[in-house]
């Protein structure tokens, strides 16, 4: 990837070399998405096994001391990589949320009285 905060304008920039590294850097947007809606599904995949486990064994669908456990984790992860580490807590609470969401929905459809 080209470093382009380097220099926020080159005064021999054409307006079709800017057009076309801007449309060099949205390719690397575009697979960088595509890769973490991929993630982002096998990790549902995996948390939807969770929910069956949890249904048939009538565990409780949120697990609060896993959750702190990864917000921890992942706030690390976040400061590490110079990542806003309250941005990567509200973006695993939101997708916590959701998956807490589905185990609900399991254990309803599957009869589990938790
Ligand atoms: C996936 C689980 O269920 C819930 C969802 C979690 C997650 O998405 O990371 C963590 C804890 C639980 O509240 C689990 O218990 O492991």
């Amino acid at each position: 990837m080209v470093d382009e905060g380097a220099t926020i304008r080159n005064v021999f920039d054409t307006d079709a070399d800017v057009h076309t590294r801007l449309e060099n850097i949205r390719q690397s947007i575009d697979n960088i998405d595509a890769a973490v809606i991929h993630m982002l599904a096998e990790r549902f995949k995996f948390t939807q096994h969770v929910g069956y486990l949890k249904a048939q064994f009538g565990l409780p669908p949120a697990d609060p001391d896993r959750e702190a456990r990864q917000i921890a984790r992942l706030r690390a992860l976040a400061e590490e990589s110079h990542l806003d580490p309250a941005f990567a807590e509200k973006f695993l609470n939101f997708i916590i949320a959701e998956v807490i969401h589905h185990h609900e929905r399991i254990a309803e459809v599957t009869g589990s009285s938790e």
